[in-house]
């Protein structure tokens, strides 16, 4: 039973949440509540009622999967069925009460907490807002501010911080539910329904503290509708409007949301990070990581390196030459003095994460640690011989990762006794900062290797995906048809400006020129240039070069490349001064040279046609890469993409937008069209080449053939067409496509 109610010997009826592992408020659940419930009221044995949770969580709100169901039963039974009872009812908080769980806590009639429990409205986080009466009763408890920072921010409250605004009425000391029973036994009923909203909250509004609060959450995020539908609901709360009135305001826009597409994705996202943990196959036990050896201080083997001393695992962090080593460790300290300084870490904390990293120019010191992410330069005769280096040096079980975003993984390994040690660990720069962790799986990876790899993801709190070891692995190679596009978009007559405009227009981060700059202009020219490829006759041709080579045969590689003629900054496309960015005057003239050199006759390019030719072709090449098995699911990269390229989370990731905002046909019949244009130029142009990323993937013709089929909520169509895909046997040779 998912409710289950029990009387104590002190005569107060106890109804406990009962559904693993969150009590998530599913059908189930609720109906089960609202049989049980009514026993309690009618039981004339019973003279108050205490509501909590079993296990850790008090309820983690409403089943996700559920929405549709929720709103089709109509107005909320189970929360007036608490507030209108006659007996006195109190909530005893086990633990955190988020969503529709902070809701029936706020339908008891009292609150009494354990200390480490909390209060919280997350629902914006998921494009919605709190739509079980929330919004009408926490303006009643707490005061505005502290309101609106829960509920447009969705910000919890810890026990005792709820405490102080008015949502706790006792923090337990000892037996918690002993305390609720007390408390309840000597309170009378007091529903917060019948409670008038304090003056002060109506006054606020009519200062304009909801203009305020809406202006700071659109700044936020800008694509989002929740917030102006939750400053409706606060408007109403705090109107002339009775309890029931404003119920039906915020019916009226929590229905709007959970139909909007922009919940859809968030909703998709959410279960999105929770299945990436979970890879098909890899299921051992994963190993203990006590310490960790990292090689290479530069800026992305620093970065690696803070992101475990972080979480109090000990590093050591080796280099090659002192200078090196010394020049990475003052990196590393200087971004956590500033973060001393601006009062982030306190002098504790700083000087546990200085003790926690040993800098060395000694293997030696590799001889205990449980796992080693190489971060040198990306040479392949350099990898091999660091691998061997490590291998010598290093317990027999210990992984050996690499940090490689362009080099073939299996080929690095080749050189080890036992391969099934290795994995690929692709961070993203900076490793500190960015959230995203591509470990990459390769033909010899053993399950132990691979299990213990995730798990090292959740430990240092990454949004971590498995893929296979393909060329650019999957961000970055969805990323080199964007990349190119953006390139060609300029040489047809669009301008720098123009492009990322109309990217950021989309809701991207950044544009993809000024990406380009942010993570070196040099990635795929060094990539070519390693592959002995700068004749760019092969068919991983990404675009147009002429203007990008002349940047980094300059060594103009972007702001990762500090230029000594221009203050503290690099140059790229753009010349970048702080925060502030021009392009560079000497880009423009080199476009317009490399323009006339191919015969190009500037036309106008419209930002429609941007948004398609940048985004078509990576979707593209993301079905293309689960089509040929190197990611399980089409979520995974979703995932890749807002985490690791700022890709809106309002639309989802760019397979969940395929699906949901554009259609799987409109995207094929746009590439077919792109294809033939570009053909067409190669064939009457001699300056340019074949691209092959407008290629329609199979996979995505089968979607399109089967556009419109509904499938169960949690759920994608891609996922479905993916597994008989996969089953009639036409996936490629990727790790999961046989899965
Ligand atoms: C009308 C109402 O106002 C509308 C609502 O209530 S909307 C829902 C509001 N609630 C939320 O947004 C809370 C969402 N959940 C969370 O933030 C976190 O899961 C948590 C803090 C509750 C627990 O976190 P943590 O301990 O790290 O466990 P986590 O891995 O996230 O979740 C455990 C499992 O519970 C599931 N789960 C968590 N909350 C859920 C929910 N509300 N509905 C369905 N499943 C849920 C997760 O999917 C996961 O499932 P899995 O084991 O199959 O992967």
């Amino acid at each position: 039973m998912p409710a289950t109610i029990s009387v104590r010997p002190d005569g107060v009826g106890v109804i406990t949440l009962d559904s693993p592992p969150v009590n998530s408020l599913g059908t189930e659940l609720v109906t089960s509540f609202k049989q049980e419930f009514p026993k309690l009221v009618q039981d004339p044995k019973v003279k108050a009622i205490v509501v909590t949770g079993k296990g850790a969580m008090f309820c983690g709100g409403a089943e996700i999967t559920e929405f549709a169901v929720m709103v089709a039963m109509g107005p909320e039974k189970m929360k007036d069925m608490i507030d209108a009872s006659p007996k006195t009812t109190v909530a005893a908080l086990n633990g955190p009460a988020l969503g529709g769980g902070g809701e029936v806590s706020l339908a008891c009639h009292y609150r009494v907490a354990a200390p480490n429990s909390s209060v919280g409205f997350p629902e914006v986080n998921l494009g919605l807002l709190p739509g079980g009466q929330g919004t009408q009763r926490l303006p009643r408890v707490a005061p505005l501010p502290t309101a609106m920072q829960m509920i447009l921010q969705g910000k919890p409250l810890k026990s005792d911080a709820a405490k102080k605004n008015g949502i706790v009425d006792l923090v337990a000391s000892g037996d918690l539910l002993a305390e609720a029973a007390e408390f309840a036994l000597s309170h009378p009923p007091a529903p917060i329904s019948k409670r008038e909203v304090p003056k002060t909250n109506r006054f606020m509004v009519a200062a304009g503290a909801l203009e305020s609060g809406l202006n700071t959450a659109v700044k936020a995020a800008p694509l989002m509708v929740a917030p102006r539908s939750i400053i409706k609901c606060f408007e109403a709360a705090c109107s002339k409007k009775s309890f029931r009135e404003g119920l039906q305001v915020e019916m009226e826009e929590f229905t709007k949301l959970v139909f909007s597409v922009e919940s859809a994705a968030l909703r998709h996202l959410f279960l999105a990070e929770r299945m990436a943990q979970k890879v098909p196959g890899v299921d051992e036990k994963p190993a203990p990581l006590k310490k960790i050896g990292i090689l290479g201080a530069g800026l992305m083997g620093g970065g690696i390196a803070m992101c475990f001393v972080q979480k109090g695992i000990p590093v050591v962090l080796k280099d090659a030459q002192q200078d090196w080593l010394d020049s990475g460790m003052k990196k590393i300290e200087s971004l956590w003095a500033g973060q001393l300084k601006k009062g982030r870490l306190s002098k504790d904390k700083y000087q546990q994460y200085m003790g926690l990293l040993k800098p060395t120019l000694d293997y030696a010191d590799f001889k205990d640690v449980d796992m080693v992410i190489e971060a040198v330069p990306e040479i392949m005769d350099l990898k091999k011989q660091v691998f061997l280096d490590i291998e010598k040096n290093t317990k027999p079980d210990a992984l050996i990762c690499t940090n490689t975003s362009g080099l073939n993984i299996d080929d690095i390994a080749a050189v080890l006794k036992d391969p099934s040690r290795v994995m690929g660990t692709h961070f993203f720069s900076p490793a500190n900062v960015m959230q995203l962790l591509e470990n990459v799986r390769t033909s010899k990876s053993s399950i132990r290797t691979l299990s213990t790899g995730m798990a090292m993801g959740k430990l240092i709190s990454k949004k971590c995906i498995m893929v296979g070891n393909c060329d650019g692995f999957v961000g970055n190679r969805m990323l080199a048809p964007y990349a190119g596009e953006a390139k060609m978009l300029l040489e047809e007559g669009a301008s720098v400006e123009q492009v990322d405009a109309a990217a950021v227009k989309f809701g991207m981060a950044m544009g993809p020129m000024a990406l380009g700059d942010l993570v070196g202009q040099e990635i795929f020219w060094k990539q070519r240039k390693a592959a002995n490829d700068m004749k760019k006759q092969t068919k991983t041709y990404y675009g147009p070069y002429e203007l990008t080579d002349w940047l980094c045969e300059q060594g103009r590689f972007g702001l990762k490349t500090p230029d000594p003629k221009i203050k503290a900054n690099g140059r790229g496309i753009f010349i970048h001064r702080g925060r502030d960015k021009m392009v560079d005057p000497e880009v423009v003239a080199k476009l317009d040279e490399v323009r006339k050199m191919k015969g190009m006759v500037p036309r106008q390019v419209t930002d429609e046609e941007i948004v398609e030719r940048l985004f078509y072709p990576l979707i593209n090449e993301g079905f293309k890469i689960l089509e040929e098995g190197y990611v399980a699911r089409s979520s995974d990269i979703d995932l890749a993409y807002i985490y690791g390229y700022g890709f809106p989370p309002s639309k989802g990731g760019p397979m969940f937008f395929a699906e949901n905002y554009t259609g799987f046909k409109k995207i094929l019949e746009k590439l077919k069209v792109f294809d033939a244009q570009a053909k067409e130029r190669y064939t009457k142009n001699s300056q340019y080449l074949p691209v092959h990323y407008f290629e329609p993937s199979k996979l995505l013709e089968a979607c399109a053939a089967k556009e419109g089929t509904k499938v169960f909520p949690g759920q994608t169509l891609i996922d479905v067409v993916l597994k008989e895909f996969r089953k009639s046997g036409s996936a490629g040779a990727g790790p999961f496509s046989k899965l």
